[in-house]
């Protein structure tokens, strides 16, 4: 029971969600540069900058968003992408890549100096995500969920927000009753990981701080980003 619009509505988001992914020679260092804490500090800082990059240019494409105030454009922006990228980052490690991606990525956050008490509930959540076995249209459309939060920090529309935000739920609701109909409670699952990713964010702040003190350097988008 999709209708033609919100076909439309998947294909636009899917199309915007596999055309922006992170460059192909970022992905090659994580396996070629070697493994000390610094080297991984500054790997992860090139893959969070282009992972960065790539929500913008994702989010430009979500119907709708580009129509929403300029002042909430940029909030739901910064609101929503840590979420975004701990959503597109387990996506890539749950994926099984051939060439042995994952174990390196993963190798590589573990020994950036980023503290223990934040490895655990972010792999556990990479872990619940790759048990999920999400379809590419899943993915990108719980991503535009969590970009269209209408509660972040500094969103003036609320309403405006939450109306975009209900259309893309009504469709999530819809593909996953067509795509797991032996599941009846995956839906429900789904949304579920999206108040795991808000503890992660709430984590994430504090990982930030922590690495800020330690002098370790940022680039100016995730500064801007995140208003370190
Ligand atoms: C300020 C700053 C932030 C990060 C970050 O959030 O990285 C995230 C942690 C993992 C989950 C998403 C990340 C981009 C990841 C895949 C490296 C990495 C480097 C850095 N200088």
């Amino acid at each position: 029971e999709i209708t033609k619009e919100q076909r439309a509505l998947i294909k636009a988001i899917l199309d915007a969600y596999n055309r922006h992914q992170i460059p192909q020679d970022v992905t090659k260092k994580l396996l070629q540069e070697q493994y000390s804490a610094e080297e991984n500090f500054l790997l992860l800082t090139e893959v969070a900058t282009s992972q960065v990059q790539v929500l913008v240019e994702f989010t430009k494409n979500i119907p709708g968003f580009l129509s929403l105030d300029r002042e909430d454009q940029i909030a739901l922006l910064k609101g929503s992408a840590v979420e975004a990228m701990f959503l597109r980052s387990a996506q890539v490690l749950s994926k099984k890549m051939p060439s042995g991606h994952i174990e390196v990525l993963e190798e590589r956050i573990r020994k950036s100096g980023m503290s223990e008490e934040f490895m655990t509930p972010m792999f556990n959540f990479y872990k619940s995500i790759g048990e999920l076995h999400m379809t590419q249209e899943e993915q990108a459309i719980l991503t535009t969920i969590t970009i269209l939060t209408p509660d972040r920090p500094y969103v003036k529309s609320h309403e405006a927000v939450e109306r975009l935000q209900e259309t893309m739920l009504e469709v999530l609701r819809k593909l996953c009753v067509l795509q797991h109909p032996q599941e009846p409670q995956y839906f429900a699952r789904l949304l579920g990981r999206l108040t795991e990713l808000r503890t992660l964010h709430h984590y994430h702040a504090e990982m930030l701080t922590s690495w800020k003190t330690n002098d370790h350097k940022f680039t100016p988008l995730l500064c801007e980003i995140w208003d370190v």
